[in-house]
């Protein structure tokens, strides 16, 4: 199998920006030209957004820094394109360049223009506030004006990210634009990945200007690497193609344990996913009374009917597992308080973990039980679930990116932090993003359906191969799959119609779109 990495876009910190920015400088790009060549493509993506006869006048607001220098240039640029362009600089002191670019708008006659009422006379507003630069809180007056365009229905585009976001954490720093475009500019910032961020940045784009790779690997191979999971990276990991003469046990056994009777439906879930994934086995451990009605809903899969407790849960597997045959486990949708985790963690297998089984386990001393393992363990929490597993770490570092990647190097597992972004971090310290994603899956069961998808990757993919960074790329995979699942069925439907039983039913026209595209 390639093992190389296709191109994936990366997300860097504000000082890893301004590193690659200062090495171009140093090399004799010239600060002005910069920002010459960024406005110009911000002007033409705004022309594209924001046509001339639709949206004839454009109010720009200028900041201090270079953010409110690139304001300006699209302001000039807009201005020379027949736009009535209006602006207003709510602070006095402007750096020289922008300072420069000030004075040949007003050479040029625009109007800066004092009373925000008249400004907000516009069809569209761009923000050029604060960029990167922003370091303290946004007060006093800047925060009046901030509630004013965002309290009026013009629609705002955000340079670089909208004003008032911390670049790195997206945090709101006392108040924030919220945008209805955000322009990224050069390379994607943390921010836009940040669930802190999401009410503000709109619909949000890259606006690249041709850095180096050179420069940019420079300041980026420093440190493992952020990146986004892309489609070309899904490609080369999912198997598509199998050996000609494959029999069933070649192309991956997977034994799901899950299921209580207080929980049955999250095993189901689970179940057709992993059946979804393409897995050659599926054997689907669940508490005795349930087998026959798993068996009904899945056919295709093994069931094994366990002993229970008194509470419905499983209270022991069978004895005659054949665990030679098992290449992968995922344990915990709809588990309940089954004694049976301890046990499985100390199997020798790869091994999800979702549900209950993360907060069984977080009863556990969690380092010391995972550090004991030898094979892959991928961890699937959400929010909830990764707090109380991770308490301390969870409260102590206000960047859950920063988080997730140091946990996962320390415990050597793989992470993913469900939610609006996923967060799918390695042993090796990479961290993968998940972009693109729908709150159509914010919905009970959505979770059980990616715990049986990635069990069942893991599953069909030949250990002796996997490296730990590839394993926490199949996780992403899995995380990519289910998400674009999500978005198919809810373009397809609505949100409101993105049961969890619908979206397993959509991962095999996701996966067909992604072939053939
Ligand atoms: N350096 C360049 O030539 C390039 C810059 N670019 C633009 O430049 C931006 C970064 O420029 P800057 O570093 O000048 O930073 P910003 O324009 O983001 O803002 C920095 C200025 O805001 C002031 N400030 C910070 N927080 C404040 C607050 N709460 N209240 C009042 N004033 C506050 C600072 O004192 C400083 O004067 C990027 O976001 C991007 O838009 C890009 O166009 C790429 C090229
Ligand atoms: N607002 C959202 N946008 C995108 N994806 C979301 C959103 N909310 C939840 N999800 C996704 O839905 C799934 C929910 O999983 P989980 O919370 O474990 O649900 P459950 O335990 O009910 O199955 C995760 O994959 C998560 O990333
Ligand atoms: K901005």
């Amino acid at each position: 199998m390639n093992m190389d990495v296709p191109f994936a876009p990366v997300v860097v910190t504000a000082a890893q920006m301004q590193a690659i920015e200062a090495r171009i400088f140093s090399h004799g790009m010239p600060v002005a030209a910069l920002m010459e060549k960024v406005a110009q493509r911000i002007t033409q993506r705004i022309q594209q957004r924001y046509p001339l006869p639709q949206f004839p006048r454009a109010a720009i607001l200028v900041g201090p820094g270079h953010n409110g220098g690139d304001a300006l240039v699209v302001a000039r640029e807009l201005h020379h394109r027949g736009y009535q362009v209006q602006m207003h600089q709510p602070v006095s002191t402007l750096k020289p360049l922008t300072a420069d670019h000030a004075r040949y708008a007003q050479h040029l006659g625009l109007s800066f223009c004092q009373n925000s009422q008249d400004w907000l006379a516009a069809d569209f507003i761009v923000d050029g506030l604060f960029g990167f630069g922003l370091t303290r809180p946004v007060s006093g007056a800047l925060a009046d004006l901030v509630a004013v365009i965002n309290q009026s229905s013009v629609p705002v585009v955000s340079i670089d990210l909208p004003s008032g976001l911390h670049t790195d954490s997206g945090a709101v720093l006392g108040t924030a634009i919220a945008a209805r475009h955000s322009y990224c500019l050069g390379l994607w910032k943390r921010a836009f990945f940040q669930t802190a961020a999401l009410p503000y940045l709109g619909q949000a784009e890259l606006i690249p200007f041709d850095i180096p790779a050179l420069d940019q690997a420079a300041i980026l191979s420093q440190s493992a690497p952020i990146q986004l999971i892309t489609p070309s990276l899904v490609r080369q990991l999912l198997p598509w193609d199998r050996p000609p003469a494959a029999h069933k046990y070649q192309v991956g056994s997977l034994l799901l344990i899950c299921g209580s009777q207080q929980y049955p439906g999250a095993a189901l879930l689970c179940a057709r996913s992993a059946q979804a994934s393409g897995v050659g086995m599926l054997y689907v451990a669940v508490p005795q009374s349930l087998r026959l009605w798993v068996v009904s809903q899945i056919p295709e899969a093994v069931v094994i009917a366990c002993p229970e407790t008194d509470t419905g849960a499983i209270a022991a597997l069978p004895s005659d597992i054949h665990w030679e045959r098992i290449d992968a486990i995922a344990l915990g949708p709809g588990l309940g308080d089954s004694p049976i985790v301890p046990a499985l963690l100390a199997v020798d297998k790869p091994l999800v973990l979702d549900a209950d089984a993360l907060n069984q386990l977080a009863q556990m001393p969690v380092e010391a039980t995972l550090q004991a393992r030898s094979s892959p363990t991928l961890l699937t929490p959400h929010g909830g679930e990764f707090k109380r597993l991770f308490p301390r770490e969870a409260e102590r570092n206000g960047d859950l990116m920063n988080c997730v990647r140091d946990l996962a190097s320390q415990l050597h597992v793989v992470l993913v932090l469900k939610g609006a972004k996923t967060f799918i971090a390695g042993p090796d310290g990479c961290l993968w993003i998940n972009p693109e994603s729908t709150p159509a899956l914010a919905r009970g069961g959505s979770g059980d359906v990616l715990t049986g998808l990635m069990g069942g990757l893991l599953a069909q993919h030949p250990q002796p191969a996997a490296s730990s960074g590839w394993i926490t790329q199949l996780a992403a995979t899995a995380v990519w799959w289910h998400a674009q699942a999500g978005c198919f069925a809810a373009q397809r439907y609505s949100q409101l119609s993105v049961s969890p039983s619908l979206l397993v039913d959509t991962l095999k026209d996701s996966l067909a779109h992604l072939r053939l595209a």
